[in-house]
């Protein structure tokens, strides 16, 4: 793999690069690596090994085909590299007791949100943000698969969120970056990668943070990280961060072979990942606390917690959700939401301030008496034990999830959650002679499923 030259001679001096160690791990396949969701346990295969740094992390001794699980679309697991997982132990550091209010600005696909889901309560909320449209929505279908309440996501630029002043107590920002610790996975960024780019990416990347700063509260933390190794958009980003705003920079407390700390010039610490020291890719992230004033969000008095008096609604949610009386629901264009009602507040000030394309569950829509079921609600922890399933190959599993046929057994007409192992998938309706598949198109895998 031939890098930029300019880039290996940008990096001489960076704490823990050897130029020959690196090089020689850039000859050798990414480690294949997921992160296994909590909440739809499942157990690794046969000669998975843990990834250090997370309880949730496994390299894998060879790469599957993804989209040929079941598995894999119905929420199980997420394809993550390993060096981002690094995430959980700074977080669970820096956690304090919940509910707290987390923002992952940057969110999308979902990689760093995902693992934030498993690792709040259902009292947290994360609010996930994506600013560009197309990927907004991948990002949705990604916490849909993860099947949490506390889950919301926004598609706002960041400034938007200067509508919610301290509204966070954590705010994560994996920003965009030139994405050179990535060559191994994706060489074709080999070829994008310029001295240019990185100078407008570390512009880029000041401007996000000042533009977020302020929806952090007084005493929050920030946590930043990118997947490139140029100190420009890592150390270079940290001392502007903190010569910019009242911050304190907070260290790692624990330490693990082969991640590097490293103190700026302003004796800020950060952590690099270089892909020949541990099994991962190139990562940089480091944390804050904002110690400088900032007023709170001042919440509109609403009507707050359940909802009463709706017995249409009652009727028809209570046997699709394990005790509906946990939750409350909210109404968009014809679609029910299902949220934890202390949070009820907070979709009043998000939904009137942002773009919210999720908000907890989607239930589905009303007609007449009865729920027709989203897909969401399929692949939601909410689901009730007693809804009707069917219980599938992993052969007619793959059929469904190819909008295709598949042989039933079931006396009982009307919706079924299709479930593979235990986990569902979606949902058919059984009709006199014939199943409809409720999958939703755009999710439909398109591999043929016979070469494989
Ligand atoms: C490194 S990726 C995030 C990866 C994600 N956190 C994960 O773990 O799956 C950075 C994201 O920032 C988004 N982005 C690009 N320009 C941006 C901007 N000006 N402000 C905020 N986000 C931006 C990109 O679309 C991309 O989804």
């Amino acid at each position: 793999m031939q890098l930029p030259d300019s880039l290996l001679s940008s990096l001489e001096e960076e704490s823990g690069f050897n130029k020959k160690k690196f090089l020689e791990a850039h000859e050798k396949p990414a480690p294949v690596s997921i992160r296994i969701n909590p909440v739809k346990k499942i157990s690794p295969t046969d000669g998975a090994t843990s990834v250090p740094w997370t309880d949730l992390g496994f390299y894998l001794p060879e790469r599957p085909v993804f989209t040929l699980d079941p598995l894999f679309h119905a929420g199980t697991y997420y394809v993550q590299e390993a060096s981002s997982m690094f995430l959980e132990a700074f977080f669970r550091q820096i956690m304090e007791e919940e509910p707290l209010r987390v923002l992952d600005l940057c969110a999308a696909p979902g990689g760093k949100s995902t693992l934030l889901s498993s690792l709040l309560s259902d009292d947290s909320l994360l609010v996930s943000n994506e600013v560009i449209r197309p990927r907004s929505g991948v990002l949705a279908d990604n916490l849909t698969k993860w099947g949490r309440i506390h889950s919301f996501v926004t598609n706002n630029d960041p400034r938007d969120f200067q509508r919610l002043p301290g509204f966070f107590d954590i705010v994560v920002v994996d920003a965009p970056c030139s994405g050179s610790g990535l060559f191994r996975k994706d060489a074709a960024a080999i070829t994008e990668w310029s001295e240019e780019n990185v100078a407008l990416c570390s512009q880029r990347q000041q401007r996000i943070l000042a533009d977020v700063w302020p929806t952090l509260r007084e005493g929050g933390v920030l946590i930043y990280s990118t997947c490139s190794y140029s100190s420009e958009e890592n150390e270079q980003v940290l001392d502007w961060l903190s010569s910019s705003f009242a911050c304190t920079s907070i260290p790692f407390a624990g330490s693990y072979e082969g991640i590097v700390e490293v103190r700026t010039e302003q004796e800020n610490y950060g952590y690099r990942f270089w892909p020949d020291r541990v099994e991962g890719e190139g990562f940089f992230i480091a944390a804050f606390q904002k110690t400088e004033d900032q007023e709170d969000y001042a919440f509109r008095n609403t009507s707050g917690g359940k909802n009463k008096n709706r017995r249409t609604e009652t009727a028809a949610f209570t046997p699709w959700v394990d005790d509906l009386s946990l939750y409350a629901w909210v109404e968009k264009n014809g679609d029910y939401f299902l949220i934890n009602p202390e949070h009820r507040p907070e979709f009043e000030a998000i939904s009137q301030n942002l773009y919210l394309r999720k908000a907890g569950i989607r239930l589905g829509k009303l007609a007449g008496p009865d729920l027709i079921p989203d897909h969401e609600l399929a692949l939601s922890t909410v689901l009730s034990s007693d809804v009707p399933r069917l219980e599938v190959s992993r052969e007619d599993a793959l059929r469904f999830l190819k909008r295709e046929d598949f042989a039933y057994e079931t006396s009982q007409k009307g919706w079924h959650l299709v479930s593979y192992q235990g986990h569902g998938l979606g949902w058919v309706k059984v009709l006199p002679n014939r199943l409809n598949n409720y999958l939703p198109k755009d999710w439909r895998i398109l591999m043929d499923i016979r070469e494989n």
